[in-house]
């Protein structure tokens, strides 16, 4: 197999016609890793792994594999290879003939490039079906010849573009699991486009999160849900609660963020003025229900809506500027003391668990 490559992505934009779609990212993926881009639907997600693979051009900025910039290069001589959502396999050829087709367009030898086939087919443990149609194959089967058919060319980066969206929800968790052992024994950098937070988590060793065609965090799963960015972080990730307001006093690492007349929460950061408006982060499972001592933070509000959800409940409440402040608390805490929609309830949390969040853009 290939040599893993960094991916280094230098100020790079793509604009299509009057749509700025990804302005000027800057991203280092180190050699090795597996990196899901996540965001929502129009993020530019897409566009960009597009440009990494060569299927779309770069408008401006630069783009380096490994020790060369490929910004100009077409797709095949990257060493990257591609792997489309819709698997995109030829209905008429069979299995070996599928996964040999990019040697067959370079060029070698008919023996050569089968028995290539044979071993990428080996490798995906589908070499039993070697002779089989598409048609005749599952979407999992289908997706581990997709697979074998982009690693025949030893990329140094493996691209995948929504890669288990056409699967049924049991089999993208086990296709998932396939997916990051193969990146463990294959070695090499994948790239993998999802908007799905948990296969993000699941996968990644780096999480680059998009919005408007910005990256607004791109670090490791762990430090993305313990310490995320900005606000839109917090939010996309979900399992956090934002609160917003302005800073009411700025000292010694401490900021107080003022939310209401009245209500004001501390949380450590600096370099804020005074009156500037902030966001804290507050994570769902970190809120206590009728805990409040003089070591916590916290708030008065109202219940509105409460779900059980078997290990856990999930309570909504009303309270400190916010109509969905969630506390997700474990069944065994709740019904110990359980509370109805209506209750006035005390709310508070550890002055660790606030995490003040990026800047709010004007
Ligand atoms: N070929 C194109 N021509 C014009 N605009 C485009 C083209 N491709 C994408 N865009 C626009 O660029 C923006 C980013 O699109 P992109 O497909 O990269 O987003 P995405 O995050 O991958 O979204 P999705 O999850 O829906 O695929 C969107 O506003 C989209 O409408």
């Amino acid at each position: 197999m290939s040599k893993a490559a960094e991916i280094d992505i230098a100020s790079v934009s793509k604009v299509y016609g009057t749509t700025t779609a990804v302005h000027a990212i800057s991203l280092k993926i180190p050699a090795g890793s597996y990196c899901c881009f996540l965001g929502p639907s129009g993020c530019g997600k897409t566009s960009t792994l597009r440009m990494i693979a060569g299927h779309e051009s770069i408008t401006s900025g630069d783009i380096r594999l490994g020790n060369m910039v490929v910004t100009d290069f077409p797709p095949a001589k990257r060493g990257t290879a591609m792997m489309f959502q819709s698997y995109a396999l030829f209905p008429h050829l069979d299995l070996i003939d599928n996964v040999a087709f990019s040697l067959k367009m370079k060029g070698v030898d008919k023996d050569v490039r089968r028995a290539k086939a044979l071993d990428m087919l080996k490798l995906m443990q589908m070499e039993a079906y070697a002779t089989r149609r598409p048609a005749q194959l599952s979407g999992g089967q289908q997706q581990r010849v997709a697979l074998a058919r982009a690693l025949i060319t030893d990329p140094e980066a493996l691209l995948l573009d929504e890669p288990l969206s056409a699967l049924d929800p049991f089999l993208k968790i086990r296709m998932r699991a396939e997916l990051k052992k193969l990146q463990k024994t294959l070695g090499i950098t994948f790239v993998h486009v999802t908007h799905s937070q948990e296969e993000a988590m699941a996968l990644a060793d780096i999480i680059v999160i998009m919005n408007d065609g910005r990256i607004e965090q791109a670090a490791a799963p762990r430090q993305v849900f313990e310490r995320p960015a900005t606000a839109f972080v917090a939010r996309f990730m979900g399992d956090h609660n934002v609160l917003s307001g302005r800073v009411a006093s700025s000292d010694n690492g401490v900021l107080t963020m003022a939310v209401l007349e009245g209500q004001s929460f501390s949380v450590r950061g600096s370099g804020r003025q005074v009156g500037e408006a902030i966001d804290i982060g507050i994570r769902t499972d970190r809120v206590r229900l009728q805990e409040a001592s003089e070591k916590t933070l916290g708030f008065n509000g109202i219940v509105s809506n409460i779900e059980y959800r078997g290990a856990s409940v999930k309570i909504t409440v009303i309270g400190a500027g916010s109509d969905d402040f969630t506390v997700i608390a474990s069944d065994g805490d709740y019904f110990a003391k359980p509370v109805s929609v209506g209750d006035a309830v005390s709310l508070s949390w550890a002055k660790e668990d606030a995490v003040l969040l990026g800047r709010v853009s004007a």
